[in-house]
């Protein structure tokens, strides 16, 4: 018998999957979505992504609306609970198809017996919908953060976390990365609108296209051919301050899935660039990036705490060290990072930046060029991170990227802009 598909119980367990197991999303979704239509693709998505952008709304309305909370072995048809709310309040979807869909989800993951309870847990939330909204929107949940994070968020930007945290709760535009080796990114942005689809050119960042609304990369001229690739504006920002040039030896350091390592490549073709990540797994999508484009790396598996392993004592005329962060800048775009970063991870992370800068800084050429990049928003791996560096570390010097105290240039999440990110650009003396 063939086996019955149901995208809001498939939905439910990969939400389950992430908040219960602390597995992320990035690798639960894809899986799944080759299961289903690639018209369904994107509804799975849509309601996975979506449910986790407003978790604590939809855990505050089932704790109002249901007596017990489930556990156990019912604990999935919690979060299906919540796939239903999310559907009724965010999506366009009709709330007769949302209910019959949700409820028949039940079957599907054996627990038919509750189908009545959650028909009833729906209809009760119509029925008193407004009354609900009004009151969650009075309630220390509204900002959708966990408190831990706003805490930090609002101590770093006593004047900005509110526009930080609004950004960081919607859905995030679709940045593009023209590669100027084959088109201009005037003649591309025309052969964009050639096909019905409207783009606009980043200010600063020569490469960068946002699209007025997303769309599937095989609708984009010249995807298959690396014409563009996929990759937000503030992250193409690392490549202006590294300037790599031809003929130079460049070390890209925690390079997967590669994204900056095919950035230097369109910059400077005739560099030679090493790719090092500490992943197999995520390395082998640096593979499938260069081929995609058509482009040459050495890459290697490698601790960025202890270089000598894998570089023995060559030194670079630039590094590219994109490090391992809590990701606070890209909420908008993994929201299962607010429930799968703690507290206590933000100290860890500070120090293992502080482990691979200072092992690698050995390994740069006198008058090279270190750019330090996160995708966090929190001064701990930032600023604070490089202004110590920059102190214990007597030839190193800051460049065009703020000054000794306050070191580094700080991109906040916009809604038409890029991500939170940071870089520093610093030389070697
Ligand atoms: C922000 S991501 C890199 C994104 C990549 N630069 C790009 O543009 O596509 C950080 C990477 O650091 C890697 N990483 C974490 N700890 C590491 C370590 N000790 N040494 C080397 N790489 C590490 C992770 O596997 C992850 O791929």
């Amino acid at each position: 018998m063939k086996k019955q598909i149901n995208l809001r119980s498939m939905a439910a367990q990969a939400v389950e999957q992430v908040i219960e197991q602390g597995q992320s999303l990035s690798n639960i979704l894809p899986p799944l979505q080759q299961k289903v239509s690639d018209k369904d693709k994107a509804l799975l998505q849509e309601l996975c992504f979506g449910v986790l952008r407003v978790l604590p709304q939809l855990d505050w309305l089932i704790n109002k609306l249901m007596s017990r909370p489930m556990t156990g072995k019912q604990r999935t048809v919690h979060y299906l609970i919540m796939v239903g709310f999310y559907q009724l309040l965010h999506t366009r979807i009709p709330a007769h198809a949302a209910l019959a869909e949700t409820v028949e989800g039940a079957a599907v993951i054996k627990r038919p017996q509750l189908k009545g309870l959650i028909n009833g847990v729906l209809r009760q939330f119509k029925r008193q919908q407004e009354e609900l909204l009004a009151e969650f929107a009075q309630s220390e949940n509204h900002f959708l953060f966990p408190k831990w994070l706003l805490n930090r968020v609002q101590k770093a930007y006593p004047h900005q976390w509110q526009h930080i945290v609004e950004a960081s709760n919607q859905r995030p535009p679709m940045w593009l990365r023209v590669n100027r080796q084959h088109n201009s990114r005037d003649s591309w942005l025309t052969l964009l609108e050639e096909t019905g689809l409207q783009g606009f050119p980043h200010p600063d960042y020569p490469d960068a296209v946002r699209l007025a609304s997303p769309a599937p990369v095989t609708a984009l001229p010249g995807f298959a051919e690396g014409w563009v690739t996929v990759q937000d504006a503030s992250a193409q920002g690392c490549i202006a301050f590294l300037t790599p040039k031809n003929g130079e030896r460049i070390l890209d350091l925690c390079a997967a899935p590669g994204g900056k390592t095919t950035h230097i490549l369109e910059a400077a073709p005739e560099a030679s660039v090493l790719a090092v990540d500490i992943d197999d797994q995520r390395l082998s999508r640096v593979y499938d990036n260069l081929k995609r484009l058509g482009m040459k790396a050495q890459v290697k598996q490698g601790d960025g705490r202890f270089p000598e392993q894998w570089c023995g004592d060559e030194q670079f005329d630039r590094i590219l060290l994109d490090a391992p962060c809590s990701a606070t800048g890209v909420i908008r775009r993994h929201p299962d990072i607010k429930w799968l970063r703690r507290d206590r991870d933000i100290p860890e992370l500070a120090q293992l930046q502080s482990e691979i800068l200072d092992a690698i800084w050995p390994h740069l050429k006198p008058g090279g060029t270190l750019v330090y990049a996160t995708c966090s928003i929190l001064p701990e791996e930032n600023s604070q991170q490089v202004a110590a560096f920059l102190k214990r570390t007597t030839d190193a010097q800051l460049s065009e990227t703020g000054t000794p105290e306050n070191p580094g240039l700080q991109k906040l999440p916009g809604a038409e802009e890029g991500d939170g990110f940071f870089y520093a650009k610093i030389i070697k003396q």
